[in-house]
């Protein structure tokens, strides 16, 4: 049987091997982009901190922050490009989901829907998504400049158990809230008769996003509960092809 020492031994020289497969340039870039990123959402924390302090309410808040919000979050598709050219070890799909579900409630939901912007809900997933991201980001950047505190490691494959459900129901009860105003506005809907023959209803398109969340959130949370076990209780995981 492999001792304690050979096993530590063997993670090390595995470790070694993965970083020296990615290139420098790649090194380079991901520690920037995950520094940049961690500090964008840290920027967004101390805004909404700083407002809810300053005026005692929510109302407002989202309005306070849209700006750098909608900037961070929409820069995150960059990390399907890093999973499609290969620097990073994940699913192209799972990251899509991810990152397209979010720009979607930025820009389709929470900032063309006015009357939505001061739900309860809305600062529900964003507390959710800051606390979420300032954590994923500076696990990444610690863990590619080889000093991960253990507690960053932790918080990152265990803060989701909880994270994820609260932001959901966070997402989803904003979608909820949005539907009487899409309904009454007709918004982002085509009606027939028009010149492109098409029909298009946002509203029921909103339900079938909605609908959605039942079989695509369960693959999120599952994909994390297997790479905590990976990371945090070294378990062998066999990825089945995509
Ligand atoms: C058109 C409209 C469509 C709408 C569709 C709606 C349906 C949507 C349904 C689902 C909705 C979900 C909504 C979610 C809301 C929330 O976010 S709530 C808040 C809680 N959220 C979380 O906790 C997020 C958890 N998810 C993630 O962390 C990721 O997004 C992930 C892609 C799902 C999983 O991350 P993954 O990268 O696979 O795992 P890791 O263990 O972190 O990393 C794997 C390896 O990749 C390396 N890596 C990844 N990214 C980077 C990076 N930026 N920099 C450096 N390295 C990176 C990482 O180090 C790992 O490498 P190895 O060590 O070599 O394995």
């Amino acid at each position: 049987m492999a001792s304690m020492e050979e096993d530590g031994s063997v993670e090390e020289k595995d470790n070694n091997n993965k970083k020296r497969t990615k290139s420098a340039i790649a090194v380079a870039w991901l520690t920037f982009y995950n520094i940049a990123m961690t500090a964008g959402w840290l920027v967004l924390a101390m805004a909404m901190m700083r407002f809810y302090i300053q005026k005692g309410t929510h109302k407002g808040l989202y309005k306070s922050i849209a700006r750098t919000l909608k900037f961070f979050q929409t820069v995150a598709l960059v990390e399907v490009g890093h999973c499609a050219i290969g620097i990073v070890r994940t699913s192209v799909i799972v990251t899509g989901v991810q990152v397209c579900s979010r720009i979607f409630m930025v820009w389709f939901i929470t900032n063309s829907i006015k009357q939505i912007q001061n739900e309860e809900s809305v600062i529900l997933f964003l507390v959710v998504w800051t606390l979420t991201e300032i954590t994923r980001y500076s696990f990444y950047t610690f863990n590619l400049l080889n000093h991960l505190p253990y507690f960053i490691k932790w918080a990152r494959y265990n803060m989701f158990i909880i994270m994820y459900p609260l932001g959901v129901a966070g997402e989803l009860l904003t979608i909820y809230a949005a539907l009487p105003f899409v309904r009454k506005t007709g918004m982002l809907s085509m009606r027939l008769p028009n010149k492109y023959n098409v029909s298009f209803d946002y509203y029921y398109f909103l339900i079938i996003v909605m609908l959605s969340y039942i079989p695509l959130f369960p693959q999120l949370f599952f994909h994390m509960l297997r790479q905590r076990r990976k990371v945090l209780l070294g378990e062998i995981i066999v990825e089945k092809d995509e």
